[in-house]
């Protein structure tokens, strides 16, 4: 579904790229997780993905997808919802129609909402009546209403408590093994990732030689097994539950 060949992002002002030689491809209904510390390059990759780099980076490599492939970003705050709209009003301006003039088909909204795992009765509300993690949700169902083939979460756990987020990374992962999208979930905690990515690349902002950011494509298991390497092991033993 995405292929992506020795990827180099560079930004102009500076001298090393941001990203070097990576590699990689994320199958239909699987899950790929980014993590990443702050200024690893996880935002540059999925611009560069979605094709919205500015025009101070300069890419190399490859990214290929099928053609007319759609890709929707769930945005990571939200504040991206309109506070004086209802979340039907907002699902409806988002979905897509034949023709501009055409009234959105209401059965659209519910299919978006349901399949966010949100009540359909949603709809009526307005943003402030909703709780972080239904927030979340509706930001999700305002991507799905697109019908995207490629779903972005950015930071899906940011702004919710721990509950709430491992609900919505589930869903994420349903999105994927169930529904069959692409999924891409931006993080910067893999300890919400290990249970529903596939694979994971890990984004090390430790500059080397030729860039800002080391790479590690690992998986899961890997991880858990002490078969990756020693940055995400690090990771991973730095979680409560591995202190002994
Ligand atoms: N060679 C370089 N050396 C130092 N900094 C760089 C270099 N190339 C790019 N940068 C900076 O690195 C940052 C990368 O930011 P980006 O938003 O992609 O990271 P991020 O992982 O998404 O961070 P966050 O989690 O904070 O959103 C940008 O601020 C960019 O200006």
């Amino acid at each position: 579904m995405i292929d992506i060949t020795a990827l180099d992002i560079k930004q102009n002002n500076h001298a090393k790229s941001l990203i070097t030689d990576l590699s990689l491809s994320i199958n239909e209904g699987e899950v790929l997780a980014i993590i990443g510390t702050s200024g690893s390059g996880k935002s540059a990759l999925i611009n560069a993905i979605m094709n919205s780099l500015s025009a101070d980076f300069t890419l190399k490599g490859n990214i290929l997808m099928p053609p007319n492939t759609r890709i929707s970003l769930v945005p990571q705050s939200i504040n991206a919802l309109n506070p004086t709209a209802k979340i039907g009003s907002q699902l409806i301006q988002f979905s897509p129609r034949k023709k501009w003039y055409q009234r959105a088909d209401k059965n659209l909204v519910n299919n978006a909402l349901t399949l966010a795992q949100l009540p359909v009765s949603v709809a009526n509300l307005y943003p402030h009546q909703l709780s972080g993690g239904m927030a979340k949700r509706a930001l999700s169902a305002l991507a799905l209403i697109q019908n995207p083939d490629i779903i972005i979460a950015d930071e899906p756990s940011c702004g919710v408590n721990d509950e709430f987020a491992e609900a919505l990374f589930q869903h994420y992962k349903q999105l994927a093994h169930k529904k069959k999208k692409t999924v891409i979930i931006v993080s910067h905690d893999i300890k919400y990732v290990l249970d529903i990515a596939d694979h994971i690349l890990i984004l090390q902002g430790v500059v080397n030689q030729e860039s800002l950011s080391s790479i590690e494509y690992t998986t899961p298991k890997k991880i858990t097994q002490g078969n990756s390497g020693s940055y995400s092991q690090a990771l991973w033993q730095a979680l409560p539950k591995n202190w002994n």
